[in-house]
Formats: C-alpha cells, structure tokens, sequence
C-alpha cells in the first residue's frame, strides 16, 4: 500500500487515492478564523491531569515521533471543556517545517507558526483502546499547541535532547518522568472544533482543543526535530524537514471559543 508520508510522491495530495476520507466533510487540520469563532460561555475550563508516570518512551515513527504513555495505570487524562467523557494521554508528538516561516498544521487568521504540539486522548470511558475510540466520532479528544520561535522553553529541552537517541526511523528509548504539562502555555483558553487524524488514516474521530496562546522555543530546539531521519539505520540519511498537512476546507462547520 501506499506508503505515505510528506514528500511530493506519498503527502498530502496523494492521501485520498487510498484513504478517500481525506476528502470528508471533517477533515482537519484548518485555518481558525478567530473574528468568526463562536464565543460559548457553557464551555467550561478544561481541566488536564497530567502523571509524570504515565510516560514511557520515545519512538521514531518514519514521519515524526512520538512520546508514548502507558495508558493503562496511572493514566494522565484530560476532562471537562468541550468534552463529555475523561480521555486519556496516549502519546504526544509534534509537526514542523523546513523553515520557520511556517510547520504548524492549524493556522491562525491566516499565520502559521514554526510549530504544533499535539497531546493525543482516547475516550476510555467509551471505549477499551485509542484504536478502538478513533472509528468513532467522540473516540478522540488532541489538545493542541502552537510553537513559536522565541526564547528557549526547558520543558521541550529533555525532550528535544533524547532525538539523538532516536535519530533513525524504528528507533526508541526510554522516556520516563516526564510531566507533559510543563508543555502547556499559562493561557487556558481555547478554540474548539470536530474534526480528523491529520495524517493517514485520516478518521473523523477528534474533538480538537487547541490553545490560544502559543509557547516559545529556540531556533536551536526546533532545528533539533529536523535532526531525526525518515530513512533507517544504514540506509541514505534522510532528515524529517516537514510533517505537516495543509488546511483542510471547514465545510461549514462551527469553530467555538472558550473565551471573549
Ligand atoms: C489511529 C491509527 C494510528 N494513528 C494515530 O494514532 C494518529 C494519532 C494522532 C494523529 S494527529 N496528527 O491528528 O494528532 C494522527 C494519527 C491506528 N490505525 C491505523 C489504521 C486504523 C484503522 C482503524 C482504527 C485505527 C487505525
Ligand atoms: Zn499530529
């Protein structure tokens, strides 16, 4: 099967020959608009309970990595906000480009940033594993942050500094005691909207949260996630430059606020 990933060849403009729901009518990411941003006053505050346990380890995925939870005991979970259910952290990972100019997969009032932070639940009230939950539309909740260049962010650093322990595709390390929430910016407010898995298999099973305020990072920490290879051990060395999907069209869908 088509083995997707970002280049002209397999990226995003290919996707639907073999995941036609790429063409769907909840398809994310997209470019928040803020001015048209339905203001909701019912939309409580989210409220994240992060467990420095639940992390395990760091994997190299081909097209990015991501930072593994265990999700069975001492689960980190995310409730309240938009959502109906408690939703546990599976993993986190990120997106990012060639440059700075742009990496972040939401846009906002038309900006991109260096960028995105994706924090990864599953519904496990409704359902018993996040492959389970993501055939449904209330299956998966992403907390999203937006990255911009800036001062150096510390939390990011232990992360950015195990990549050399992963730099080829298939590689993983350990990855223990780590709170994801230092991730988190001071703001908790936040943007609203149902969409999908921004790459393959592209389901329309997220309700996404993304914040308002972006954090910051080093030039030298983002350039350290173009540091990790899509191509394997012995192969030709060949370094992710960029992992983000275009905007998708909103098809009229709601986008709402949790503040003025
Ligand atoms: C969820 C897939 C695996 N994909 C993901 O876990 C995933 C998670 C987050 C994002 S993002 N960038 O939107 O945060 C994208 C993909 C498993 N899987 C593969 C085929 C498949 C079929 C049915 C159910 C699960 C299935
Ligand atoms: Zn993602």
């Amino acid at each position: 099967s088509l083995n997707w990933g970002y280049d002209s060849h397999n990226g995003p403009d290919q996707w639907h020959k073999l995941y036609p729901i790429a063409n769907g009518d909840f398809q994310s990411p997209i470019e928040i608009k803020s001015s048209e941003a339905k203001v909701d006053e019912s939309l409580k505050s989210l409220s994240i309970r992060y467990n420095a346990a639940s992390l395990k380890s760091l994997v190299n995925v081909g097209h990015s990595f991501q930072v593994l939870a265990e999700d069975k005991e001492n689960p980190s979970v995310v409730s309240q906000g938009p959502l109906k259910a408690t939703y546990r952290l599976n993993q986190f990972h990120f997106h990012w480009g060639a440059s700075n100019d742009f990496g972040s997969e939401h846009t906002v009032d038309g900006k991109g940033y260096a960028a995105e932070l994706h924090l990864v639940h599953w519904n496990s009230d409704k359902y018993s594993s996040f492959a389970e939950a993501a055939k449904n539309p209330d299956g998966c909740a992403i907390v999203t942050v937006f990255i911009k260049v800036g001062s150096s962010h510390p939390g990011l650093q232990r992360v950015v500094e195990a990549l050399k322990l992963i730099a080829a595709k298939g590689k993983q390390a350990a990855f223990t005691n780590f709170d994801a929430s230092t991730l988190l910016p001071a703001s908790m407010d936040y943007w609203t909207y149902q969409g999908s898995l921004t790459h393959p298999p592209l389901l329309e099973c997220v309700t996404w949260i993304i914040f308002k305020e972006p954090i910051s990072a080093s030039s030298e920490q983002i350039n350290l996630f173009r540091s990790i290879l899509s191509s394997a051990e012995g192969e030709k060395m060949c370094p992710i430059l960029t992992n983000y999907r275009p905007i998708q069209p909103l098809k009229g869908r709601e986008v709402k606020a949790s503040f003025q």
